[in-house]
């Protein structure tokens, strides 16, 4: 299912004293079963977008295209919950709306709420629990009584249990160790190329943009400034600088090390061996900063 915004324009607390201008004429677009990165500065719109994608926020200006559906400012539309249930939104801190008595309960609440049979929703979640890297023994427990990275993956398998055909991240790791961050990410990306999902991540982390993502929107004072593949995006250091961003690591490595296959061919002349030890050395300070 694409998504694809058309000269959208946001104004939070329209018409009063408080009008807040979000988003100016953003235009892009994500086909299907494509992974795609939104970064940009706090403040530069990124959860604003977010909440067009299952027109959680409708625009003041502009057309929001999900699938077949159009919304658009002023009107409006019908069975949006179908919208809903196709884009799943994955919040920040999403724990924080676990309700349930069960992990079990929890993870069939929203399945249920759309109508799937208690049969089919109770499948889903003992399908799911493994998925996210939860014994099954978890799902007569209660939610509160896990650790914050478990409850993080029960809020995880309640969202996948719609079954949506988009998935929308919204920082999905803050909060987490390193480790727990890399296996969500990591989960995420198997679900995507397995299973086609089309992914959208919003996140402060360049290293994971960089990482999962087919392509990546750069937001910056409401405005999508540019678009492209990580390896272009990121090239141009300079650039990201005026969007008061910083290149992940793997680019300043990367430049670290043309530098010196630069040298080995000027007058300095490093040798094959003394090149490897260099590239060493310099991974091995990139892994300390770290
Ligand atoms: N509920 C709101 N009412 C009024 N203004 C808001 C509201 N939510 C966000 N804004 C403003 O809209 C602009 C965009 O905010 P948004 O939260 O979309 O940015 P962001 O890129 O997601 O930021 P962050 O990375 O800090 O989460 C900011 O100037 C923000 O202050």
């Amino acid at each position: 299912m694409d998504i694809k915004l058309q000269q959208v324009s946001y104004a939070y607390a329209q018409g009063t004293p408080f009008e807040k201008r979000a988003l100016f004429d953003v235009d892009f677009e994500i086909p299907s079963h494509t992974y795609q990165a939104i970064i940009g500065h706090t403040g530069s719109g990124k959860s604003t977008i977010l909440q067009h994608f299952n027109a959680l926020l409708r625009p003041t200006s502009g057309e929001v295209h999900i699938g077949d559906r159009i919304v658009v400012a002023g009107k409006k539309a019908k069975d949006l919950k179908s919208v809903r249930q196709k884009v799943g939104i994955v919040f920040q801190f999403p724990e924080h709306q676990l309700f349930e008595e069960t992990v079990l309960k929890d993870i069939m609440f929203g399945p249920m709420n759309f109508g799937v049979t208690e049969k089919e929703a109770e499948a889903r979640a003992k399908e799911l629990v493994g998925l996210v890297g939860l014994p099954e023994n978890v799902l007569e427990k209660s939610p509160f009584d896990l650790s914050g990275g478990q409850m993080r993956r029960v809020a995880i398998a309640g969202v996948l249990a719609m079954e949506p055909e988009v998935i929308v991240l919204d920082e999905p790791t803050a909060g987490l160790d390193p480790r727990g961050q890399k296996e969500i990410m990591d989960m995420f990306y198997k679900l995507h190329q397995e299973r086609g999902l089309t992914t959208i991540l919003v996140t402060h982390s360049m290293e994971d943009a960089a990482r999962y993502a087919d392509n990546i929107v750069i937001m910056h004072e409401g405005k999508n400034v540019l678009s492209g593949i990580p390896q272009e995006i990121f090239k141009d250091v300079e650039t990201l600088k005026n969007f008061r961003l910083e290149p992940p690591r793997i680019v300043r490595f990367q430049q670290k090390i043309e530098k010196m296959i630069n040298q080995s061919f000027s007058k300095i002349c490093l040798t094959e061996e003394e090149l490897a030890t260099e590239i060493a050395r310099v991974l091995r300070e990139e892994r300390a900063e770290s």
